[in-house]
């Protein structure tokens, strides 16, 4: 797929990004990571997906709990995205902060399109129009209206953003299942097949061989303090923390 409008560069704060199918862990990490990264000097978001914005939040309520057909479901994810991208995570990343995310599009391509059947063709074409972004910084009128909701010239200066690290909690089906049986009541996604889960963590598998550069494989199978370890090895050997920033 082409994508006509110009990418510049620009100094930013460092995006990470955390997958996995249900019950790895991610969100048992989220927090100590963001703790530690603040003891290293780091100003840190921490937020989710789909979620983040109150307009995310209510779209991510419907996908998790109301029935609805595959591409209907990729759309709100894709749509709370945006939402979340222009409001959240790309003016903090302006702000030079570290932006932890619980899940980004890597989980559309895992659950729509490796579990739900979606094709990656049309998968792409949405993370090329979600995640290119205006390249006026500090604008918040982008994401209310006005000149942003505009369609957009050819011309118009864009920014690629996607994590610039993504660690990816890979465990099996069955292990994530029993966790969860002991954790809480299943929501639409908890509550799928042992196959299904199979399905999504194939399709991380295969995002993290095309992306081996920015995806990092994480053992969440072991004890919590074995995952923790791999978690900040993974951070800190990309960033000589605390000197300072992420790129
Ligand atoms: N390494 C681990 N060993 C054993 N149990 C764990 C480990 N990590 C997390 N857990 C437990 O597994 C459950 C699921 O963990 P958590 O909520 O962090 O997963 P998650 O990947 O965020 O799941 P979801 O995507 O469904 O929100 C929790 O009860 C948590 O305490
Ligand atoms: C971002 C994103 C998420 N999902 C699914 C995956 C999970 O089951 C839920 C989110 O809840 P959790 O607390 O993070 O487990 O939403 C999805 O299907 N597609 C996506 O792009």
């Amino acid at each position: 797929m082409t994508i006509r409008t110009p990418m510049i560069e620009t100094p930013r704060g460092c995006f990470i990004s955390f997958e996995g199918i249900d019950g790895a862990g991610k969100s048992t990490h989220i927090e100590p990571l963001a703790q530690w990264l603040r003891e290293r000097g780091q100003t840190v978001v921490v937020t989710r997906e789909p979620g983040g914005t109150p307009l995310a939040e209510a779209l991510r309520s419907m996908v998790l709990h109301d029935a609805m057909d595959t591409l209907t479901e990729a759309l709100l994810v894709f749509a709370a995205r945006r939402d979340h991208l222009l409001r959240v995570i790309v003016p903090a990343l302006d702000r030079g902060a570290v932006v932890l995310c619980d899940r980004f599009t890597d989980a559309s391509f895992a659950y729509q399109g490796a579990g739900r059947g979606l094709s990656d063709d049309m998968l792409t074409q949405l993370e090329h129009w979600v995640q290119s972004v205006p390249d006026t910084p500090g604008d918040p009128a982008r994401a209310t209206g006005g000149a942003a909701s505009e369609p957009k010239a050819a011309s118009e200066a864009q920014r690629w953003i996607e994590p610039d690290l993504t660690l990816w909690f890979d465990i099996t089906p069955e292990q994530a299942a029993e966790r969860l049986a002991r954790a809480r009541t299943p929501d639409r996604f908890e509550a799928e097949t042992l196959g299904f889960f199979e399905r999504v963590r194939l399709g991380y598998a295969r995002r993290a061989q095309a992306a081996a550069g920015r995806i990092v494989r994480v053992d969440a199978a072991q004890p919590p303090e074995l995952v923790w370890h791999q978690v900040t090895e993974a951070v800190a050997s990309r960033w000589p923390l605390p000197s300072g920033r992420c790129k």
